[in-house]
């Protein structure tokens, strides 16, 4: 585990000893789960559940905040079970899908989720042809009813195919009123008006939090990494962030107190904090 700095480590400490009052929010793909070439196969690192339920013994509340869908990740990570083990301990599971547009709670155990954006349809119908236009016809499109995802991973040159595509799907998607959300060779266009930063925010209201530490690999991650930054510097909680680092996305290391080794650092970091937190309330 790599502290960026000693303030890092001073910043450790302090949600270490906020524990009863500390939320750790935590990315999906990349950071709890391998990145994979099929979007579907995707699953939790085998062990990391157990670390969740370990550590929920001593923090105040846990959340799962992605881009998925929250059926999805719900079943990809196994999370139904990792919620009622953790509510056994007396705390809250929270997952929340698609960018904080849908929430899930393993106390409440049902999916509130909005409408489709208006757009989206037209955007799918119109989307077939713009990848055909841009060399881009085998691309994965993954609908996440709320939103769509444009995979390039699979393609001969992932990466020149999403440097291709970003900016037609940047212009098709503002004409139709819809956000991109550019990640780890994916493109995705979903409804304007929340993001992780947002859904960050939210939680710290809704627990009453005096910490949070957020983990998280990929741009979509950042506005998460800013919310937490704000409040910290505004004095409303100790802050922690960690990157799960990778080759193929550098833009959350420069912003992380600590940098850990993709999603089997992430389980070394989880291990860690479930340690010391564990002493401190224990
Ligand atoms: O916010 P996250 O939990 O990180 O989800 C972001 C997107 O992740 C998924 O795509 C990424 O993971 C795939 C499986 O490893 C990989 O094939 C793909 O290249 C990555 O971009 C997911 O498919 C998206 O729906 C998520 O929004």
């Amino acid at each position: 585990m790599d502290f960026r700095s000693a303030e890092a480590e001073a910043r450790y400490d302090a949600v270490v000893e906020r524990a009863a009052g500390l939320v750790v929010g935590l990315d999906f793909d990349g950071t709890l789960a391998p990145i994979v070439e099929d979007p579907t196969e995707a699953t939790i690192l085998p062990g990391t559940g157990e670390l969740l339920v370990e550590l929920a013994e001593s923090v105040a509340a846990l959340a799962v905040i992605t881009g998925r869908p929250a059926r999805q990740v719900l079943a990809l990570g196994g999370l139904e079970e990792v919620g009622t083990a953790v509510g056994e301990h007396g705390r809250v599971l929270h997952v929340l899908g698609q960018y904080g547009n849908e929430r899930w709670s393993s106390v409440e155990r049902r999916i509130v989720s909005p409408q489709p954006p208006r757009g989206l349809s037209t955007f799918e119908l119109r989307l077939p042809g713009l990848l055909r236009r841009h060399d881009a016809a085998e691309a994965y499109v993954e609908d996440k009813g709320l939103a769509v995802g444009i995979h390039t991973r699979r393609l001969a040159d992932p990466r020149a195919a999403f440097d291709r595509l970003l900016e037609p799907v940047r212009s098709l998607a503002g004409e139709l009123g819809l956000q991109v959300e550019p990640g780890r060779l994916v493109i995705e266009v979903r409804a304007p008006g929340t993001d992780k930063g947002a859904a960050v925010r939210r939680l710290v209201d809704q627990v009453g939090a005096e910490a949070f530490c957020f983990v998280g690999d990929d741009l979509g991650d950042v506005a998460a990494f800013e919310a937490v930054h704000a409040l910290r510097e505004e004095g409303a909680v100790a802050g922690l962030l960690v990157c799960a680092g990778s080759p193929e996305e550098p833009a959350l290391r420069d912003l992380a107190d600590v940098v850990v080794d993709g999603p089997e650092g992430v389980q070394d970091f989880l291990r860690r904090l479930a340690a010391d937190t564990g002493v401190r309330t224990g």
